[in-house]
């Protein structure tokens, strides 16, 4: 096992790249998908159970974890990944995005962002250099800088204005990370929409220099045209060798778009939510599995799925279950839609790695039908 952080890109096809980020708590194929573990725990899900969908990395919110237990806590017990029992790599965030999002009261300077606590109302503060050491202190593999992602629409002024504040942010972050054989920090881009912003920003970052990058300020309501525009060039501003990492995205299609236009990692909590409500992807399109149609159905969610849920449980059943609101039901089908999502990166991990994902693209479109199925 390797003792450094590093990663290999093993193939191409057109923009789409696969490789293998190397880390000491192991290796993380790529395209990958990380399942979002926000309070210490995939919700509904065992550890294990989430390794068995296939993915190599979580990822946990720094946000969640400082208020509720506390990052010192975490330490104090052995660190986040002995704590939630998942020794594979983790990624953390860095808490300003989801500050700017759950939090009461925020205030936002030049030295960080302070707020009131969304469970408690308790006041605390982040900055660059606060969010890296509760970061260190949880035992994060995958470090990300603090930064500001502006609330959409906003123009052209507070974009440039905001990724200008993250870029000093991402300098202030990379100085308090330290040198950390076998840890890396990944910086983020912002830029909004405006393409010279995001080159000013690839630029900034480049500077100083990361082992990995991420492209911020998406999926925050732009919608998938607007986002696959902005993709079309924004990745290209980044190094080759390094990963590449698309924040908060997304639906399967987000997903396999993203990484046509050259996206390495991503993250949602679309499937292990939608799995909670009863909202089951599948390679032919979007299950609502409360729908009353499904009440007799005999069938599986996907005939050609290997998961328990797919393996095991009728429609009907797992109608029932939802329609009962029994526990069950929101562990099958999330299990369903993280093995789904992981099927899915595999998929592309092989076609590109055999120079047919282009053809692997028209598949995947041409068997998902419209709407509930
Ligand atoms: N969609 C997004 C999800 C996220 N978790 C983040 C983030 O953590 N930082 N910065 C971002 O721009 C961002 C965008």
């Amino acid at each position: 096992m390797t003792k450094r952080f590093s990663f290999d890109l093993k193939a191409t096809d057109g923009k789409a790249r696969t490789g293998v980020i190397n880390t000491p708590r192991g290796e993380v194929r790529t395209p990958a998908f990380m399942p979002v573990g926000t309070a210490a725990t995939v919700k509904a899900m065992m550890p294990e159970s989430v390794r068995a969908t296939g993915a190599d990395i979580l990822l946990g919110n720094t946000y969640h974890l400082m208020l509720r237990p506390t990052a010192e806590r975490i330490d104090r017990l052995g660190g986040l990944h002995k704590f939630m029992n998942w020794e594979r790599p983790i990624l953390t965030d860095s808490g300003g995005f989801q500050v700017m999002s759950l939090a009461g009261l925020r205030k936002l300077t030049e030295k960080g962002v302070t707020f009131k606590s969304h469970i408690d109302g308790s006041k605390h503060e982040l900055t660059p250099e606060r969010s890296i050491e509760i970061q260190r202190l949880l035992g994060s593999d995958i470090v990300m800088c603090f930064d500001e992602c502006p609330a959409l629409p906003a123009d052209r002024e507070r974009i440039a204005e905001s990724m200008r504040l993250s870029m000093r942010w991402a300098e202030r972050s990379r100085e308090a990370f330290g040198d950390r054989p076998g840890h890396a920090l990944f910086g983020i881009m912002q830029g909004g929409l405006e393409q010279d912003l995001r080159e000013e920003s690839a630029e900034a970052l480049r500077k100083i220099g990361f082992e990995g990058y991420a492209v911020g300020g998406l999926a925050v309501g732009e919608g998938q045209e607007a986002m696959f525009g902005c993709l079309d060039y924004a990745p290209d501003f980044l190094p080759v060798d390094k990963p590449r990492y698309l924040m908060g995205v997304g639906k399967p299609d987000d997903i396999v778009g993203a990484v046509a236009r050259g996206i390495d990692m991503m993250d949602c909590v679309l499937p292990s939510r939608s799995g909670r409500t009863g909202q089951a992807f599948t390679r032919h399109g979007v299950v609502n599995i409360k729908n009353a149609r499904h009440a007799d159905d005999p069938r599986p969610l996907d005939e050609n799925c290997s998961c328990p849920a797919c393996s095991n449980y009728s429609r009907a059943y797992l109608h029932h279950v939802f329609r009962s609101n029994e526990m069950i039901s929101g562990m099958l089908l999330t299990w369903h839609n993280l093995h789904y999502f992981q099927e899915i990166m595999q998929g592309m991990r092989d076609a590109i790695a055999a120079g047919t994902f282009e053809a692997w693209q028209a598949e995947f479109h041409a068997q998902r039908a419209q709407g509930d199925i």
